[in-house]
């Protein structure tokens, strides 16, 4: 049994067990159908209509139609009876063509879509699609027929170099594809920093393959490092300019100055790889989809068109770029451009013209060059990491400056939800934690909360809200925010940990509150994996008052833990946290955790206050939980039985399926590079409920 749904991209769900499908829509002088569970395609010859007819297995057997007389869509027809044929099949749906992979088997259809019809679906059969919400984590293990190799470039990829969520996701969700089958291939620098951090490349050895790029004037060779890890192929690429005190960006004294340089042999150095490095004994070639993440690696797709294709190599590659932050585009002065190593004729795509306002002085010609902007308009794909933010990116608002040329690109664009490590951010076996909990037994969160108190110096006080913050200190977190409301927050019986680095005015200004609220705050400045995990754990309140958030990743992790996320209502985090309502579930309440709208100080203040008088934290150790009670301002009208309502921290670990949305993710790109060059079927889902209110 065969049957088709169109997607908005011109593709269609085929729910029969043929595979894989990814269809799309090609223009052809071909017109075809479905019927009888066979697709027939037509063309006219010398005014005569020929029908060829495939059937599921991808047998074709050509006839003229008279041969066929039970088939009322088949027959010799003229021109005039064709055009009848033709708005017959078009009311039925058209197929356009058939391709095919190596073998012979049918990888994608090519169709129009019979007239009215609007459904919205995509489907991959090798991708699962989830079951119940309620199931739990279950790590499925789901290969594909069709692999690809497939090739993320980046600036960072945890955990062997991290300032924040793109190495986490850069990270994680390689392996998760490689365990799809699919041959990949991390490409990230070999930073050294001199310090304990230097250990985590130990294991990638000299590849012994020296590569020259030409670029800033010179030549410059780099080196390759390999480590083959978790089914993925990790390499690093070797340079002076990468060893150096300081984060892959920048150190104590701000950025560096020469990452235009760094990220521009960065990308070189990907598009080498594949082709000259014999991992495992043989190169990927050139026949590979790159997954390009952030401007750093944005030169990529660029170099593909102008570098490697007018010469007939990458002829069969796709690029795909992720956008993780479109507030960092890597924009430097017009003159870059000739030390990018790219052909004169092609400034035009990086090209990048600031608006008048944004000129420095009047003769300013606003004239620079922008490497994000160079991928965007050269990619295959875009993505961006949550639903929320594909659409925010189009907006005057969220665009910074992009969004026009975003929107041009909308039919490439899409948007699909970051996934997590299940295996690292897990209460039940995270190593950083002292205490280890499930939705069976809570007792450690208590423990973990108080232990938290006991390693920051605070009083211990187990029945006083916690509430934490882990992130950079960047304008895109809304640090001026918390900066602004904690004088006022700080008079309520509530505790504040805050972990951090970044800007050094709110570094600065996390020292200082913590010495004016010495019983109630604390700042961690300084990037510290393991004290993440314990604010994770032992908080009761997450807060992530971000101006924007692509997608964010510690409201998950939080939800994960049991710790009830209150953030801005804005891209990944709207998308993510479903708000509280007391009067959902036939007024037993629902949601995910708070969210909190417009940004500012005082409906910022308001959530949190929210969240602390009507959940009443309780100390409990043995019985964990919130407990959701009669707040005396706000709840005053709701019914008496509302006060035994709880919120069952168990709740919230149960109905967590944080793995399923790697999972997810990695379906989405699987079923985008099915066919890359035509229509978009990225499967695009709500995210699971994470936190449940019973
Ligand atoms: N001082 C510190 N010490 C220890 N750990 C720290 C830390 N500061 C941050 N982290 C960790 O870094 C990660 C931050 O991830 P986020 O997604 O929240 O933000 P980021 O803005 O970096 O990522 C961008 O990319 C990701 C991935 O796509 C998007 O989710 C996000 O919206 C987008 O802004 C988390 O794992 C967090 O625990």
């Amino acid at each position: 049994m065969t049957s088709l749904q169109l997607t908005n991209a011109m593709s269609y769900k085929l729910s029969a067990n043929i595979s894989p499908k990814v269809c799309s829509f090609r223009p052809s002088s071909q017109l075809g159908f479905l019927h009888s569970g066979h697709w027939s395609r037509k063309s006219f010859r010398d005014g005569r209509l020929t029908v060829v007819r495939s059937d599921i297995a991808g047998n074709e057997s050509e006839f003229d139609g008279l041969s066929d007389s039970s088939n009322s869509n088949s027959g010799v027809v003229d021109e005039e009876g064709g055009e009848k044929e033709v708005e017959e099949m078009e009311k039925q749906g058209v197929m356009l063509g058939i391709d095919r992979d190596g073998s012979g088997s049918v990888i994608a259809l090519h169709l129009i879509p019979p007239s009215g019809e609007v459904a919205t679906e995509s489907y991959h059969d090798e991708v699962a699609e989830p079951k119940d919400e309620d199931e739990g984590i279950e790590e499925e293990k789901i290969q594909t027929r069709v692999t690809y190799n497939i090739v993320f470039v980046t600036a960072e990829a945890a955990p062997y170099s991290k300032t924040g969520g793109l190495g986490d996701v850069c990270g994680s969700l390689p392996v998760v594809l490689a365990g799809r089958g699919h041959r990949v291939m991390v490409v990230s620098p070999r930073y050294l920093t001199g310090n304990s951090a230097d250990k985590n490349f130990a294991g990638a050895i000299d590849l012994d393959r020296r590569t020259t790029v030409h670029c800033f004037g010179g030549e410059q060779e780099v080196a390759f490092f390999h480590e083959y890890k978790k089914g993925v192929d990790w390499v690093f690429v070797d340079h002076p300019s990468y060893h150096r005190p300081g984060n892959p960006y920048g150190d104590i004294h701000g950025a560096f100055g020469d990452n235009q340089f760094r990220f521009t042999l960065l990308c070189h150095a990907a598009c080498e790889a594949p082709l000259v490095l014999p991992l495992g004994g043989y190169t990927y070639g050139e026949k590979c989809l790159f997954i390009v993440n952030d401007w750093h690696a944005s030169l990529v797709p660029v170099l593909l068109a102008a570098k490697f294709r007018p010469y007939g190599t990458y002829k069969d590659a796709r690029s795909i770029l992720v956008i993780h932050n479109l507030g960092h585009q890597g924009v430097e002065p017009a003159s870059t451009y000739m030390n990018l190593g790219l052909p004169s004729e092609w400034y035009g795509a990086l090209e990048w013209v600031f608006p008048t306002w944004a000129r420095t002085h009047a003769l300013d010609p606003g004239e620079a060059v922008n490497i994000l902007k160079g991928a965007i308009v050269t990619a295959d794909r875009i993505l961006t990491v949550s639903k929320g933010y594909a659409w925010e990116i189009t907006t005057v608002e969220g665009g910074h400056g992009l969004n026009e040329l975003l929107s041009s690109r909308r039919i490439v664009l899409n948007g699909i939800v970051n996934g997590i490590d299940v295996l690292e951010w897990d209460p039940s076996s995270d190593e950083h934690i002292g205490f280890h909990y499930s939705a069976d037994d809570l007792s450690g969160k208590a423990q973990c909360k108080i232990a938290l108190q006991k390693e920051l110096g605070l009083p211990i006080r187990p029945e006083c809200p916690m509430i934490g913050f882990i992130g950079r200190l960047d304008y895109q977190k809304g640090i001026d925010l918390i900066r602004w409301g904690i004088p006022e927050l700080m008079e309520d019986d509530v505790q504040f940990v805050m972990l951090g680095s970044g800007d050094p005015l709110y570094e600065d200004w996390m020292r200082a509150a913590e010495t004016t609220y010495r019983d109630k705050f604390r700042g961690w400045v300084g990037f510290n994996i393991p004290i993440s995990h314990r604010i994770t754990a032992g908080c009761d309140i997450l807060l992530m008052p971000s101006r924007y958030e692509p997608c964010g990743l510690n409201q998950l992790y939080a939800m994960r833990y049991g710790t009830v996320p209150v953030v801005h209502a804005t891209g990944g985090l709207r998308d993510t946290v479903e708000n509280f309502s007391p009067y959902a579930g036939d007024g037993s309440g629902e949601g995910t955790g708070w969210t909190f709208s417009p940004l500012t100080k005082e409906s910022m203040l308001e959530s949190t206050f929210l969240i602390r008088t009507k959940f009443h934290l309780t100390a409990d150790v043995k019985n964990s939980y919130i407990d959701l009670q009669r707040s005396q301002v706000n709840m005053e009208s709701i019914d008496e039985k509302r006060n035994a309502k709880r919120l069952h921290l168990g709740n919230s670990c149960h109905s967590i399926r944080a793995s399923f949305r790697v999972d997810l993710y990695g379906s989405a790109i699987y079923s985008m590079i099915g066919k890359p060059e035509y229509g978009n079927t990225g499967m695009e889902k709500k995210p699971s409920k994470v936190l449940r209110i019973c």
